[in-house]
Order: C-alpha cells, then sequence, then structure tokens
C-alpha cells in the first residue's frame, strides 16, 4: 500500500510505504499451537529453570544456526539435532537455535522474518508464517528452540514456541527489551554489550526481575498497557567484546556483577561471536576451554551457547547466484561433525563436574534453596 497525498500529510516523517500486517492473534489462530507442541516448550522451559536454579545438574546448550534463511536445510538441521538431544539428554539439555531476526552493527540482511525471499522485498507476513510453521515442526518432533527476541512487535507472532529467548549485544541496555523479558513466560539470556560491558547484563537481569508496566502492542493487534510479574529466570550470556571473556576468571568477574545486586552467580558462555573473534573454529577450543572449567567442578556455568549448521563456513548471497545448501548467510558456524564432538565433550565435562562435586561434602548445590516459582503457562 502506498500511502497517498492526504495520508503522506498525516505522515511528516521520511515513511516511503506501509504494508498492513496481520496480528498475531490471526496468525497464531491459523498456524496452531498444538497438545504436543505445548509439552516440548513447556516441558523445557520447566527444564532449563531447573538447570538456571541448580536443581538440575545438567548444562543447557544452545546450538543451531546465527541465522535460518532456509526453512528446508532447518529442519533437516532440527532432525540431527533432535537425536543428539536424545542420545545425551543425561548430561546436557539441547536447545535449537532458530533465529530469524538479526541484529545488525550498521546494516545488511536482518534475517527470515524481515525479508524471507533475501532480496530486500521484505514480505514481512510471509517471514512471520515461515518463522511460525518452522518452529511448530521443530516443537513437534520433541526438539525445543530458542531464538533472539528484538523486534518487540513481532513477540506475539512466536513467543508460546520459544523455550529459551535472548536479548542480544545491541539491545540489552534497552529498557523496552528488558520489560519486554520481565513478561515473557521463558527464560532469557543477556547478552554483554557488543565492548565486552558485563554490568548492562547484569543490570537487565535485575531489571527485568523486576515487575513493570508499560505501552506495548497485545496479541490482537491493539495497543495496550501491560502489567508484567517480573522474571525470575533471566541470566548473562558472555558473548566477549574487543577481548573474550569465557575463562574462569571473567565467569568469575560475571557472578560479581551479578551479586552487587544480590543475585545468583550464574552465566551461559556463547562460544561464537566476540569469544571466537568470529572464526568459527574457535568455538572448539573455547568449549575445550568451558568444558575444563565444567570437568573442575564450576557451579556458575549453567549453559553454552554454539553456532552450528550443516556446513561449516558462511557465504554471500546475491540475486541469482546459488546458495550452498547448510551453509550460514550471516556469522560462520561449525560443521555438524564438529556439532557432534562438542556436545560429546560437554557431556563428559557434565560427567566429570558431577563426580568432582559428589567427591566433595557439599555437592551440586542450589544457590537459592527457596521453593522453585510455578511457572506461567
Ligand atoms: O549474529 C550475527 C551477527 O554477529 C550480528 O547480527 C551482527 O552482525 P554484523 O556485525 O555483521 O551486522
Ligand atoms: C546477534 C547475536 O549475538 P550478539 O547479540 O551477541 O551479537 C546472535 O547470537 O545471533
Amino acid at each position: 500500500m502506498s500511502i497517498n497525498a492526504s495520508e503522506a500529510e498525516r505522515y511528516p516523517t521520511r515513511l516511503k510505504r506501509v504494508t498492513p500486517v496481520m496480528s498475531p492473534a490471526q496468525l497464531c489462530g491459523e498456524l496452531r499451537n498444538s497438545v504436543q507442541v505445548r509439552e516440548t516448550v513447556q516441558s523445557a522451559r520447566r527444564a532449563l529453570t531447573r538447570i538456571l536454579h541448580r536443581h538440575d545438574d545438567r548444562l543447557a546448550v544452545i546450538v543451531g544456526p546465527c541465522s535460518i534463511h532456509d526453512v528446508n536445510a532447518a529442519r533437516d538441521y532440527a532432525e540431527k539435532l533432535a537425536a543428539l538431544r536424545q542420545a545425551h539428554r543425561g548430561d546436557v539439555d539441547i536447545i535449537m537455535r532458530a533465529y530469524f531476526e538479526k541484529p545488525r552493527t550498521t546494516d545488511g540482511w536482518k534475517g527470515l522474518l524481515n525479508d524471507p525471499h533475501l532480496n530486500g522485498s521484505s514480505d514481512i507476513e510471509l517471514g512471520l508464517r515461515l518463522a511460525r510453521s518452522l518452529l511448530l515442526d521443530i516443537n513437534l518432533i520433541g526438539l525445543p528452540v530458542a531464538t533472539e527476541f528484538l523486534e518487540p512487535c513481532a513477540t506475539h507472532f512466536i513467543s508460546d514456541l520459544v523455550a529459551w529467548g535472548a536479548i542480544g549485544a545491541r539491545t540489552a541496555e534497552s529498557q523496552i527489551h528488558r520489560q519486554l523479558a520481565s513478561g515473557l513466560s521463558c527464560p532469557i539470556g543477556f547478552k554483554n554489550g557488543t565492548d565486552g560491558n558485563v554490568k548492562i547484563a547484569a543490570d537487565a537481569v535485575k531489571s527485568a526481575s523486576a515487575q513493570h508496566q508499560f505501552l506495548t502492542v497485545g496479541a490482537d493487534g491493539v495497543f495496550a498497557g501491560v502489567w508484567t510479574t517480573g522474571n525470575p529466570d533471566c541470566h548473562i550470556v558472555l558473548r566477549g567484546g574487543v577481548a573474550p571473556n569465557y575463562d574462569a576468571a571473567s565467569v568469575a568477574d560475571a557472578c560479581l556483577a551479578l551479586a552487587q545486586h544480590g543475585l545468583a552467580g550464574r552465566v551461559m558462555i556463547d562460544a561464537s561471536h566476540g569469544n571466537s573473534r568470529k572464526l568459527h573454529d574457535n568455538q572448539l577450543a573455547v568449549c575445550e576451554n568451558i568444558a575444563g572449567q565444567l570437568a573442575g567442578g564450576s557451579q556458575a556455568i549453567v549453559g553454552v551457547m554454539i553456532e552450528s549448521n550443516l556446513v561449516c563456513g558462511r557465504q554471500d548471497f546475491a540475486a541469482g547466484r546459488p546458495l550452498t545448501y547448510g551453509q550460514s548467510i550471516t556469522d560462520a558456524c561449525i560443521a555438524w561433525d564438529d556439532t557432534v564432538r562438542i556436545v560429546e565433550r560437554l557431556a563428559q565435562a557434565v560427567r566429570q563436574r558431577r563426580d568432582a562435586l559428589s567427591a566433595t561434602t557439599k555437592g551440586f548445590a542450589p544457590p537459592e534453596p527457596k521453593a522453585l516459582p510455578a511457572l506461567p503457562i
């Protein structure tokens, strides 16, 4: 829909085009959640909550493509990952990264949700439909899903299908995203800033744990004032910055930043981004270091994030140029075989941590002995 002359007077800005989009309620009515899907999402949220509060000594592993641009390749990846999840479920809790929105440093492709044709045509309705149906399919095979919540308006279209959410390095300091996290039903990881500032993430965890009232758009597409309960299941994700921050000293610093807010020391470590210096193979060395910390008894590390795809590396895309199936078009990822090796190593490290801690008098211990709060449905 183009803006006509009289509308242009009402839009005294630089808008070029406005396209209506269905409401979240319409899309969720069209692509319905099912009993099996709800069970996958809710049991995964419960398990992650238990891991975060150390009532479960496993490690959360958020693994998958940097971004999804081809839903068929994502389904193939999910089939493999679902089997890996089953194989290691005693030691690690695997959740698939399914990222549909990409925050950019300056500009670039903003993800399947915003531009599913990869050509700037920005068919957002199609993007939302593809994202929601892929999430339904992945959950249906019993594999829970993680995503980044970037555009708050997009949240209602998919959040019922998400077991774990990220607020990225570029938005962790935003009040809007902290408010959003305070009302979401899944655990949320806040990344440290792109420069490595961890206080931003600790402040975000504190802020999102509190109740908020704010103006937003509801699931019916109508503006609303909402009151949230606060989210007790938020944590820091260490993703590196100008320097990596996956080592034991950085984990201790992050726990200190949390303690200054009276929050329990728990972190997830992102092996990619600033921690890999965007060189995908470096994720293996980062994970080896994390495995060493776990085997040594670190209880502060509750999760690991890995960027992985069917094919290693990344590719540029351009009109008319065929794409390699299963390879990232955003950040470089490790290949499937290396993914299997890393997961096996992390699972072994969790067993080593279990053995190391059971040999001590205290063992694996929740930092907060209080009962877990009931999860909202
Ligand atoms: O995870 C992906 C990227 O690191 C993120 O979207 C930023 O990418 P850019 O710096 O290439 O814009
Ligand atoms: C964009 C991402 O990470 P960060 O916010 O840490 O850059 C990501 O995980 O896809």
